[in-house]
C-alpha cells in the first residue's frame, strides 16, 4: 500500500476506516482510494454511513481506527492548506452578514484564495452579494456553501448532499457550474440521495450499505453488478413451470397472461420464449438501470445478517 502511494499519490486514500457509536457501526472498515481529477458519488440509503465517512475525511470526526490520507497529509493538514473545500449539509451561515462579507472572511483564513467575485460568479449568486443571511432561501444558501468551499481554491471538494433543498432549476445550474471546476482537474467526492445525479455527473459510483461499501465502479459496472434486464411482455397461455424454464431467468411473476421476469440473457430469453410461445406480445425489455442496482445492493439487509 505505501509503494502504491508514492507512485501515484492518491487524492483521497481512506483506509481501514471505522467509527462506532455504540452499537452502531456507523462506518464499519472502508477501504477506498480516490485519483486526483475523480469525480465520485457516494451513494447510500439513510444511515449508510456517508456523512461519518464525509466527517472523518474532512478531520471533524475522529476515527476509531483506520486512516485518512488528502493528498498525502492528514486532513487538518489539508484544510490547513486550503486543499479540501467543504460543502456540510446545514452548516450554519451567519444571519446578519452579507454573502459577500461571508464568503470574504472564509477567503481570509487562505493563503491563496480566489477573489471573492469569482466565487460568487463560479457558485452563480454573483447577484446576492449584498443579501443577507436571513433573507435567503434554502437553495440560496446552498449555493452561498458551495461559494464558500470553492473560496480557497481547492484541489478536492467535498460536498454532502450539495442539492438537498435546491428545485430542479437550480440543481442544473448547480452542476453546471461544478462542470466549470471538474474541467480543471480537481476532484470532487459527492454524497448524494439522488440516483439520477450520480448517473449523470459522476466518473465513479461508490455504493454504501450499513457502514461498508458494497459497491464500486463506473456507472455502467455497478449496474452490471446487478446485471440483467427485466422483460415485460402479455403470454397468453404462459405456465409458471414454462417461464421458470426460459434460459437466463432469475426471477419471474405470471399473472393474468402477462409475465415480467429478470434475466441475466434477455437475449436467450426472449428467443426461447418466442419460440415455445409465439403469440407473445406488447414485449417490453428494460435495463435495470443504477436505481434497480442501487436497490438491489441495498436492500438486502435484513437478509444477509
Ligand atoms: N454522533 C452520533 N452519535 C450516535 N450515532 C450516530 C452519530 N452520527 C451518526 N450516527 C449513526 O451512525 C449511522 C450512520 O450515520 P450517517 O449520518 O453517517 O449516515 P448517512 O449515510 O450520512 O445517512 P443520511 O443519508 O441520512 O445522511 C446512523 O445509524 C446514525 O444514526
Amino acid at each position: 500500500m505505501a509503494g502504491t502511494e508514492t507512485m501515484t499519490r492518491a487524492a483521497v486514500r481512506l483506509t481501514g476506516l471505522r467509527k462506532h457509536y455504540g452499537d452502531v457501526r456507523a462506518v464499519d472498515g472502508v477501504d477506498l482510494a480516490i485519483a486526483p481529477g475523480e469525480v465520485v458519488a457516494l451513494l447510500g440509503p439513510n444511515g449508510a454511513g456517508k456523512s461519518t465517512t464525509v466527517d472523518m475525511m474532512l478531520g471533524l470526526t475522529r476515527p476509531d481506527s483506520g486512516e485518512v490520507s488528502i493528498f498525502g497529509a492528514t486532513p487538518a493538514e489539508a484544510v490547513a492548506r486550503g486543499a479540501i473545500g467543504a460543502m456540510l449539509q446545514g452548516a450554519a451561515l451567519l444571519d446578519d452578514a452579507t454573502v459577500g462579507e461571508m464568503v470574504g472572511m472564509v477567503a481570509s483564513l487562505h493563503r491563496n484564495p480566489m477573489p471573492v467575485t469569482a466565487a460568487l460568479r463560479r457558485a452563480g449568486i454573483e447577484d446576492l452579494a449584498n443579501r443577507r443571511g436571513t433573507k435567503l432561501s434554502g437553495g440560496q444558501k446552498q449555493r452561498v456553501r458551495f461559494a464558500i468551499a470553492l473560496v480557497s481554491d481547492p484541489d478536492l471538494l467535498v460536498l454532502d448532499e450539495p442539492t438537498a433543498a435546491m428545485d430542479v432549476g437550480s440543481r442544473r445550474e448547480f452542476w453546471k457550474s461544478m462542470h466549470a471546476f471538474t474541467n480543471t482537474g480537481r476532484t470532487v467526492l459527492f454524497a448524494t440521495h439522488y440516483l439520477e445525479e450520480a448517473e449523470e455527473f459522476a466518473d465513479r459510483v461508490v455504493l454504501m450499505r450499513a457502514g461498508r461499501i458494497v459497491a464500486d465502479g463506473s456507472v455502467a459496472q455497478v449496474r452490471a453488478l446487478a446485471s440483467g434486464r427485466t422483460l415485460r411482455a402479455a403470454v397468453p397461455g404462459a405456465t409458471v413451470a414454462a417461464v421458470a424454464e426460459l434460459p437466463g431467468v432469475t426471477e419471474y411473476e405470471v399473472r393474468g397472461g402477462r409475465i415480467a421476469v429478470s434475466s441475466s440473457d434477455s437475449d436467450a430469453t426472449l428467443r426461447a420464449l418466442l419460440s415455445r410461445f409465439p403469440d407473445a406480445h406488447d414485449i417490453e425489455i428494460t435495463a435495470i438501470g443504477l436505481e434497480g442496482a442501487f436497490l438491489t445492493l441495498t436492500a438486502d439487509e435484513e437478509h444477509d445478517r
